[in-house]
C-alpha cells in the first residue's frame, strides 16, 4: 500500500535541526537586506533637509557595506546548507529507489518500460531536488521578505498606501490556482513523453542490428521523429501554460509598482510621507517583488514536485512478490536432490498454463535434460526453479523443502543459471565471469574460462582478461558471450547448475570439448540443460520431452529413440541430411549434424 507520508514530509521530519539551522542564516541574511530601506529613508531624507555631513556619508556608506557583507554572508552560508539538503534528499531518493527496484520481481520489469523507470530516476527526482533548493529556499525568502516588509510599509511608511499597493495581490493567489491544476497535467505528459523518448532510444540501441538487416532505418527515424515532435508539443504547451501564468502575475506586480509611484508621489507632494518614505517604500516593494513572483513559481514547482512525489512513492510501493515467506526455514545450504510434484504454473498474462502436472524426480548429482518445441515450458520450468516467478506451494521440493519455505539467499547461492540471453555487464571480462559476492583469485577465473573453451578467445585480445566489454569495450561473438557465460557458471561452487540453450551458438567441434568437460563437472553437480539439439543431451542421465506444458516421453537417451515418438523425430531431422523442396520459393538446406 501506498504510504500517506509524502516523501518531503518524511525528509523534513528526518532533517529538521539541518533545515531549521539553514532558515535560521537565511532569515538574518534578510533581515539584514531589511536595513537598506531604513538606511536609504535616512539618506535622503538628510539629503533633503541638508542634515547630513561628509563625515555622515562616510559612516552610512559603513553601515552598508556592514549589512550588505553580513546578508551576503548569511545568505551564502544558509543557501549552502539549504542546497547541501537538496543533494541529499536527490541521493537518499536515488538510493531507495534503486534498492527497492533491486528487490523488485523479473515480472516487474516485464511490465515495465525502461524508459518510464529511468524518468523516475532522473526526472523525477530531479523535480524533488529543486523542490527543497528552489522552492524551500525561496519559501523561506517569500515568508520573511514580505511579512517585514509589509510590516515595515504599513506602520513606518503609510498604511492605506500599503493596502492599496497589496490590492493586486491577491490575483496572483487566483491566477496560480487557476493554472495549477493545467500545470500539472503538462507536466506529466512532459514526464511520459521523456519515458517514450528514453526508450524509443534504448530500444533502437539494443535492436540496432536487426533494424540495419531490415533496412528499417528510415521507419525508426519516423517513430522517433513523431516522439521527438510530441515531446516537443507537450513541452510547448507546458511552456504556454508557464509563461502565460508568468506573464499575467508580473502584469499584476507591476500594478502595484504602479499605484505606488502614482499615489506615493502625490503623498510626498502632500507632504504627508518624507521623500525619504517614498524611496524607502519602493525600496521594500522592489524587495518584495521577486519573491511575490517566486511564490508563483514555487506553486508551480510544488505541484509538480506533488506528482512526482506521488509517483515514487508508487514505486516504491510496489511490494515485492518473491521474498522469503513467513515459514522460510533457516537452511544455509543445500545438497541438491530436486523433485517437481504435480507442477502445474500459470503466468498472470498467460491464457494458457505453461506447464502442467509435471512430475520429476533429479537426484542429487544426476542430469535431467529438457527438450520441446518452442514455447513448450523449458525456460519456465527453471525459471520457477530460480524462484524467479513463484511456484505453487508443494509442487518443486529441493532436499525434500518445499521450494518456498528455501531462503531465497541460499537457493540463488545453491544454483548456477546460464540464461538464454547470456547477458554480460560493460565491465572487463574478468568481472564478468567472476560475478558472484564470492572473491576469485586469477587463477579461478583462468581455470574457469578454460573449462568453457573460452580461455584462448580471451587470451587473443589486447586486454586479454581485462577487456572491456559492451558500450565501453569490445563486442565478443555470440558463441564467446555464451562460453563467457558458461564461465560464470562454472566457476560458481554450487550444487546445482542449469543450461538454458547455453550451446546453441558454438560450432559442434567446442560443442563436443565443452560436453566433455562439463561431464566431469557435473558429476558432482544436479544439472538441468535445456536444449533444441540432440548431441547436446543424450548423455542425460534422464531426459524429458515437453510438449505444451506436459511431458509427453520420458527416458535417457537410448530408451527415447525406442519410442517412435517427438524426441526420435527430432534426432532423425538432426541427423539426417536432407534438401527441403522450396519455402516461400526459397529453396532451403539444411546441413546433416555431426553426432
Ligand atoms: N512472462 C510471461 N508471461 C506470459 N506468458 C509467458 C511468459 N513467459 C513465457 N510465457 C509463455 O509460456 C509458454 C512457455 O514459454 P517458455 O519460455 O517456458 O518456453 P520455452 O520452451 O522455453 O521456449 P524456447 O524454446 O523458445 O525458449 C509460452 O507459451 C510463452 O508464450
Amino acid at each position: 500500500m501506498m504510504s500517506k507520508k509524502t516523501i518531503f514530509k518524511e525528509h523534513f521530519v528526518l532533517h529538521k535541526w539541518s533545515y531549521l539551522l539553514g532558515t535560521i542564516l537565511l532569515t538574518i541574511s534578510l533581515v539584514l537586506q531589511l536595513f537598506v530601506p531604513v538606511l536609504l529613508k535616512k539618506f535622503t531624507d538628510g539629503l533633503q533637509n541638508e542634515t547630513i555631513h561628509v563625515s555622515d556619508l562616510w559612516e552610512l556608506a559603513l553601515w552598508f557595506v556592514i549589512v550588505g557583507l553580513g546578508a551576503f554572508l548569511f545568505r551564502s552560508s544558509g543557501r549552502i546548507y539549504i542546497f547541501k539538503m537538496s543533494r541529499i534528499l536527490e541521493r537518499d531518493l536515488r538510493s531507495s529507489l534503486f534498492s527497492h527496484w533491486e528487490k523488485l520481481q523479473a515480472e516487474y520489469y516485464q511490465n515495465q518500460r525502461i524508459g518510464n523507470l529511468m524518468a523516475h530516476a532522473v526526472n523525477d527526482v530531479n523535480i524533488m531536488r529543486q523542490i527543497v533548493m528552489q522552492g524551500y529556499f525561496q519559501t523561506v525568502e517569500a515568508a520573511v521578505l514580505i511579512s517585514i516588509s509589509v510590516f515595515m510599509m504599513a506602520s513606518t511608511i503609510h498604511f492605506y498606501l500599503t493596502l492599496l499597493v497589496l490590492l493586486p495581490l491577491p490575483g496572483l493567489t487566483y491566477m496560480a490556482y487557476r493554472f495549477r491544476s493545467k500545470i500539472q497535467m503538462h507536466s506529466l505528459k512532459v514526464q511520459e513523453a521523456i519515458g517514450t523518448l528514453t526508450s524509443r532510444v534504448q530500444e533502437f540501441c539494443s535492436g540496432i542490428s536487426v533494424i540495419k538487416t531490415y533496412t528499417q532505418e528510415e521507419e525508426e527515424r519516423k517513430k522517433f521523429t513523431n516522439d521527438n515532435r510530441s515531446n516537443v508539443e507537450v513541452n510547448k504547451q507546458l511552456i504556454r501554460a508557464n509563461s502565460l501564468f508568468t506573464s499575467l502575475s508580473q502584469g499584476i506586480v507591476g500594478l502595484s509598482y504602479l499605484i505606488s509611484i502614482v499615489f506615493g508621489s502625490i503623498l510626498v507632494m502632500k507632504s504627508t510621507i518624507s521623500l525619504g518614505d517614498f524611496v524607502a517604500f519602493n525600496t521594500y516593494l522592489s524587495l518584495l517583488i521577486a519573491p511575490i513572483e517566486n511564490i508563483g513559481k514555487v506553486i508551480n514547482l510544488l505541484q509538480q514536485g506533488k506528482a512526482a512525489d506521488n509517483r515514487i512513492r508508487e514505486v516504491l510501493s510496489t511490494e515485492p512478490t518473491i521474498l522469503d515467506e513467513e515459514g522460510t526455514a533457516p537452511i544455509t545450504a543445500i545438497q541438491g536432490n530436486i523433485s517437481l510434484r504435480n507442477l502445474s504454473f500459470k503466468y498472470k498474462r498467460g491464457k494458457e498454463s505453461a506447464l502442467k502436472n509435471i512430475n520429476v524426480t533429479i537426484p542429487k548429482g544426476t542430469s535431467l535434460a529438457i527438450v520441446g518445441k518452442v514455447g513448450s515450458g523449458k525456460s519456465t520450468l527453471v525459471n520457477l526453479l530460480l524462484r524467479l516467478y513463484n511456484p505453487p506451494k508443494n509442487s518443486i521440493f529441493i532436499d525434500d523443502h518445499d521450494i518456498r519455505d528455501v531462503p531465497l539467499k541460499t537457493l540463488r547461492e545453491s544454483v548456477a543459471y546460464v540464461p538464454q540471453d547470456n547477458f554480460l555487464f560493460s565491465t572487463s571480462i574478468k568481472e564478468n565471469i567472476a560475478f558472484d559476492p564470492n572473491p576469485y583469485q586469477d587463477e579461478q577465473v583462468f581455470h574457469a574460462a578454460r573449462q568453457a573453451h573460452v580461455y584462448q578467445d580471451i587470451s587473443d585480445l589486447p586486454d586479454k582478461f581485462d577487456t572491456e566489454l559492451g558500450e565501453r569495450g569490445l563486442s565478443l561473438s555470440g558463441g564467446q558471450r555464451q562460453r563467457v557465460s558458461i564461465a560464470r557458471a562454472l566457476i560458481k561452487p554450487s550444487p546445482i547448475i542449469i543450461f538454458d540453450d547455453s550451446l546453441s551458438a558454438v560450432d559442434s567441434k567446442t560443442e563436443t570439448n565443452i560436453l566433455n568437460t562439463l561431464r566431469t563437472q557435473m558429476k558432482s553437480r544436479t544439472s538441468i540443460i535445456i536444449s533444441h539439439r540432440i548431441s547436446t543431451i543424450q548423455e542425460a542421465d534422464q531426459i524429458i520431452v515437453l510438449d505444451k506444458g506436459e511431458i509427453v516421453e520420458r527416458g535417457t537417451h537410448q530408451s527415447l529413440l525406442k519410442q517412435d515418438g517427438i524426441y526420435k523425430k527430432m534426432f532423425t531431422q538432426q541427423t539426417t541430411e536432407f534438401t527441403w523442396p522450396t519455402l516461400n520459393g526459397r529453396k532451403i538446406l539444411i546441413k546433416k549434424r555431426r553426432r
